[in-house]
C-alpha cells in the first residue's frame, strides 16, 4: 500500500497520531536483557509487539543500528513489523542526501534492503538528490525543514528573500517536489510557532514532528498549530520517553504505558 494511504489508515484505525521512535540504546535496556547476543532486536520487537496498536507509525534511526553493528537486527526488526503488524508504516530515519548516482543507492538501501515506507532526507542538496527516493511514488519522502534541535535555526533561520530558508524549502517541496503527492516535512515540536508557519503555507501535508518527550516539546502547542482541519496530519514522534520508561522485566508494558498516555494526552487537543 503507499505509505500515505497506510499512515491514514493507521490515523484512524487507532485513533493516534503518535510515532514510536525505535533508538535502541544497549546501556539502557533492562538487566534481563544485557548480554543477549541478539539483545538489540528482542527489545525492540517487544516495544512493537506492546504497542502496536497504539500508533500510527514507527521510526527506527539507523544510526542506532549502525554504530552496534546492528544492521542485520534493523532489517528484521522491519521485517517483523510488516509480518506483525501489518498495515503500520515504518519510517526509516536516515536523513539521506547525496549526489544523484549515490543516491539511487540510499534509495534502495531505504526500500529494497530494509523495506521501509518512508525515509527521512536531508534536502540541502537540492532536488536531484531527492530524485531517486521522489520517483518511488509508494514510498513516503520526509524531508528535514524546521528541525527540533538548539543549533536548528543556525541555518534554517537565514533570510532568504524575505521568508527564513525553513519555509523557503516548505514551499519549494509543497510546490515543486510533492508531484506524486509523497512528501512530507520534519517539523520540531519544540518550535510549535513555525511548525504553525510551516502548516499555513504545505496545506494538509503530513508533518512528521519530533521532539515530543525527553526534548521537552509541548503537545498542546503542537497540535494547535500543526493539525489538519481533520485533527490529523501529524506523526508525533516520542523515543527515549516511550522505549525507557521502565527498566524492568516490564519494560514493554511501562513503553505501552507512556505511549497510551502520550496518545490519550494528543486526542484531548485534537
Ligand atoms: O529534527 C529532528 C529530526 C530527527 N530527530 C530524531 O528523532 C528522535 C528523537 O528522539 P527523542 O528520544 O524522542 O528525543 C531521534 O531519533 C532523533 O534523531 C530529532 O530529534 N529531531
Amino acid at each position: 500500500m503507499h505509505f500515505m494511504q497506510s499512515l491514514q489508515q493507521a490515523w484512524a484505525d487507532h485513533d493516534s497520531l503518535v510515532c514510536v521512535g525505535l533508538d535502541p540504546e544497549p546501556a539502557k535496556f533492562p538487566a534481563h536483557l544485557k548480554g543477549h547476543a541478539d539483545a538489540v532486536f528482542e527489545f525492540c520487537r517487544d516495544i512493537v509487539d506492546a504497542t502496536a496498536d497504539l500508533v500510527c507509525a514507527y521510526k527506527p534511526q539507523i544510526a542506532h543500528f549502525a554504530a552496534l553493528r546492528a544492521e542485520d537486527a534493523l532489517e528484521r526488526l522491519i521485517a517483523h513489523i510488516h509480518e506483525k503488524h501489518p498495515g503500520v508504516p515504518v519510517i526509516l530515519d536516515s536523513k539521506r542526501g547525496d549526489i544523484g548516482s549515490t543516491a539511487q543507492h540510499y534509495a534502495a538501501e531505504a526500500f529494497d534492503r530494509y523495506k521501509a515506507d518512508a525515509v527521512t532526507l536531508n534536502p540541502y542538496m537540492g532536488r536531484d538528490s531527492a530524485q531517486p527516493f521522489l520517483d518511488r511514488a509508494d514510498k513516503g519522502v520526509i524531508l528535514l525543514c524546521r528541525t527540533s534541535n538548539p543549533g536548528g535555526a543556525d541555518f534554517q533561520a537565514l533570510d532568504c528573500g524575505g521568508l527564513p530558508l525553513y519555509l523557503r524549502v516548505a514551499e519549494t517541496i509543497a510546490r515543486d517536489w510533492n508531484a506524486h503527492g509523497n512528501c512530507a516535512l520534519v517539523t520540531g515540536a519544540t518550535w510549535p510557532e513555525e511548525l504553525g508557519k510551516v502548516r499555513a503555507i504545505v496545506g494538509d501535508m503530513p508533518l512528521l514532528v519530533p521532539g515530543i518527550g525527553a526534548q521537552g516539546g509541548d503537545v498542546e502547542a503542537v497540535l494547535a498549530h500543526g493539525r489538519t482541519a481533520n485533527g490529523t496530519g501529524l506523526m508525533i514522534s516520542s523515543s527515549r520517553a516511550i522505549l525507557y520508561a521502565g527498566n524492568g522485566e516490564d519494560f514493554a508494558q511501562a513503553a505501552r504505558a507512556a505511549a497510551q498516555d502520550l496518545r490519550d494526552t494528543i486526542n484531548r487537543f485534537r
